[in-house]
């Protein structure tokens, strides 16, 4: 049944099981207490698991710049929670305003093209604007640690929703049907503060015992797929298949997919969706299969501002990252190299749907969506 004749309802948001939460949670991209952060260091996954301290802005800066910790909603959590450190070790100075000012805008820079981190640092200074009145530099100090560490939580929990809207309406199309799904690079609990965004997808299917098979790419040429969501999977008993980015039009065409399933890091407003490079291809290739493709994408990683995804800046990353695996030299010495990491994806091919914490909305919907003028059914 094509999206649009699909009713875009809004589906029973099942609790999952302890267990299935706390397996999860068993990657944690990111450890916080008040005081302590460390993060796992992604470059070294899946063969050894590093946990490293982030106790300085520029700490977070260097290990979001060099991909030790990456996806769009992971990037701004450990981005403010390292202000949150700094903070609570006395080293941010009176002047709370500016620490925080300078310190977003640099945190911000230091990878361009999710949403998630400039967002975050937008309403971050807001809420320290509006707090700063009438309250002392440690009441508002207090106050915007609390801000930062409800960041956690919530995108736990909008991750938790998303995955079960998904479930509900891939399910709303094969009611008896146990389902197979495609997705692309890394969106799991590595990419996120827990249970991810397409990967959560995934996650919620096995939950409801109707995940048929999960595939991921490799998705070069950083191996998000072959090094973080076969790992994610596989630690969680998903019946996964690992296919190289090449094979996945074949697959398509092999395999019958249910659907292909895909996080995103930054949806313009018509709903153009800037994801791992590699994404727009698999849009094609769905598009013709007729397999409808959904995009994961919590509020944080929309960006109204964007009429579409045109003006969409995409990070190119150093050329050793696709010369070379693994620190080994791969390709011809001296070679030319365009890396781009990330593509746009456009709201044509998203012809699934777009799976928010509100519910899920075709492109066309997700403006009115997102500013509340309209609500799944
Ligand atoms: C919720 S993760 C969204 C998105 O972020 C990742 O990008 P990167 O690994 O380069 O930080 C990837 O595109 C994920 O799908």
């Amino acid at each position: 049944m094509p999206a649009e004749e699909r009713p875009v309802t809004l589906c029973l948001v099942q609790k999952l099981s302890a267990a299935t939460l706390s397996r999860a949670m068993m990657l944690e991209a990111i450890r916080y207490r008040p005081g302590s952060l460390q993060i796992l260091n992604q470059r070294l996954l899946p063969h050894q698991s590093v946990h490293e301290e982030i106790r300085t802005v520029q700490d977070a800066y260097d290990a979001i710049r060099s991909m030790k910790v990456r996806g769009a909603s992971a990037i701004a959590i450990v981005g403010c929670l390292s202000l949150a450190v700094e903070l609570q070790a006395g080293s941010a100075g009176d002047d709370l305003l500016s620490f925080l000012r300078e310190s977003l805008a640099h945190l911000t820079s230091a990878r361009p093209t999710a949403a998630n981190m400039g967002r975050a640092a937008r309403e971050l200074m807001e809420f320290t604007e509006r707090e700063s009145v009438g309250r002392t530099t440690e009441q508002l100090r207090e106050s915007v640690i609390g801000w930062i560490e409800a960041m956690l939580e919530r995108d736990v929990d909008d991750n938790q929703k998303m995955g079960n809207y998904g479930a509900q309406h891939i399910l709303s199309g094969v009611p008896r049907d146990a389902v197979s799904i495609l997705t692309h690079a890394n969106t799991g609990s590595l990419a996120t503060a827990g249970y991810g965004t397409a990967l959560g997808v995934a996650r919620s299917l096995h939950a409801l015992g109707r995940l048929e098979h999960l595939y991921c790419t490799e998705t070069r040429p950083g191996g998000e797929g072959a090094r973080l969501t076969a790992h994610e999977a596989a630690m969680e008993g998903l019946p996964v298949t690992l296919i190289t980015d090449s094979a996945a039009a074949l697959a398509m065409r092999e395999r019958a997919f249910t659907a292909v399933v895909v996080g995103a890091d930054r949806v313009a407003a018509n709903g153009d969706t800037a994801h791992q490079v590699g994404t727009y291809q698999l849009a094609i290739a769905a598009k013709y299969h007729r397999i409808p493709f959904y995009v994961v994408a919590p509020s944080t990683s929309c960006d109204l501002s964007l009429g579409s995804g045109r003006h969409v800046v995409i990070e190119e990353r150093p050329p050793v990252e696709l010369t070379s695996i693994s620190g080994l030299p791969f390709a011809a010495p001296g070679i030319e190299v365009w890396n781009p990491a990330f593509d746009v994806t456009p709201h044509q091919l998203i012809t699934g749907g777009i799976i928010t914490e509100l519910g899920v909305f075709l492109p066309s919907e997700l403006q009115a969506a997102l500013t509340g003028r309209l609500t799944a059914l």
